[in-house]
């Protein structure tokens, strides 16, 4: 039998990122305009296998509207897209099977248990073989923790068990990659942490996990990747540890002098000083040569500020998009 010649040359990664055959989902240029609304504007993602891949902007960012692109649901009015190395919608029916989505949360029947739900749901699949479908469903509900609850019907399950179900829908079969719009949206932080945790088992396993989500700390605490949009434009994409070692951390005192606070850190070339009247705290951007922080608190100090505490803060995503884009990471609705 003759074998393909095996072959050591890989493609060089292309500004730093990995190579073609590693990246399992890549748009170019890929953009969607309802009427009157650019919703998504030239977007150049590339998500590594492997990865679990945060998706992050605001509300209204134009997240969900790329999740429906990637998937084939909708057409792209520019620009191409490629999932698992084949053009979306072009080849849906063949990228679809490998690949788990929850979008916009889970359509259950709430008067069926968990699992004749998942049992509807796997005898709607052309693919799945009916023979091995009760054991496929007992896995899934194992593996979202929901065994306990399979004969509950599932209009008495809670937000999170109803996500937990979903998820189960999308594990049904083995998945290269999941896609999750969303999932922790309207839980309770129980709830998040059971998705959470779920999530970062799946991408033990070497699934690939592309998350949206608006909550940065989510972000933060469960990917390894992360792309910011704002506005339909992809602002910033990388390792979610490259995104926050964009920004320096912010000097944080807490004083009930704020106004001769601002005044000396100021002279030590603090910007972007904000202080807020409630807490007592002053926060400000250090300048890119830092000055030593024990001199810094001891003029604080020796200009007769009363100082409470005083610190650096880590950079946080938060910190990066707001550099990033010099606006604020509220939800715009
Ligand atoms: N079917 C549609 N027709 C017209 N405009 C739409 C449609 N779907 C989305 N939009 C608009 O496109 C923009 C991006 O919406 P999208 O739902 O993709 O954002 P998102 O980041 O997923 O936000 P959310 O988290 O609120 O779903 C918004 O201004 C939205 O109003």
């Amino acid at each position: 039998m003759s074998q393909p010649p095996a072959t050591d040359v890989v493609p060089a990664p292309r500004g730093g990122v990995e190579p073609d055959g590693d990246v399992v989902i890549e748009t170019r240029g890929l953009a969607k305009q309802y009427r009157g609304t650019l919703a998504v504007d030239g977007l150049d993602l590339r998500v590594p296998r492997g990865s679990v891949f945060g998706f992050l902007g605001p509300n209204g960012s134009g997240k969900t509207t790329t999740i429906r692109m990637l998937m084939g649901l909708i057409e792209p009015t520019a620009g191409s897209a490629r999932v698992l190395g084949r053009p979306m919608p072009g080849a849906s029916r063949a990228v679809l099977p490998k690949v788990g989505a929850l979008i916009e949360g889970p359509a259950l029947y709430g008067f069926l248990s968990g699992q004749d739900n998942l049992l509807r749901f796997d005898s709607a699949d052309p693919t799945a073989d009916p023979r091995t479908r009760a054991v496929r469903v007992a896995a899934a509900l194992d593996r979202v923790g929901l065994s306990a609850a399979a004969q509950k019907k599932a209009k008495a399950y809670s937000l999170g068990m109803k996500q937990r179900l979903g998820l189960a829908s999308a594990l049904l079969q083995p998945r290269e990659l999941l896609v999750l719009d969303e999932p922790t949206n309207g839980l309770d932080p129980q709830g998040m942490r059971e998705i959470r945790g779920l999530v970062r088992e799946l991408a033990e396993d070497g699934t690939t996990v592309f998350l949206s989500s608006h909550l940065l700390d989510e972000i933060e605490q469960v990917c390894t990747h992360a792309a910011v949009m704002a506005r339909g434009r992809l602002i910033t994409q990388g390792t979610v540890a490259e995104l926050a070692a964009g920004t320096r951390g912010r000097l944080a005192v807490t004083t009930p002098d704020p106004a001769q606070a601002v005044r000396v850190l100021e002279e030590h070339g603090v910007s972007e000083l904000l202080a807020d009247p409630h807490t007592g705290e002053v926060t400000g951007e250090l300048p890119a040569t830092p000055p030593d922080l024990v001199e810094l608190n001891a003029a604080l100090v020796t200009a007769g500020v009363r100082v409470r505490a005083f610190g650096v803060r880590r950079a946080s995503l938060e910190d990066a998009f707001v550099a990033l884009t010099g606006e604020g990471f509220n939800v715009a609705g």
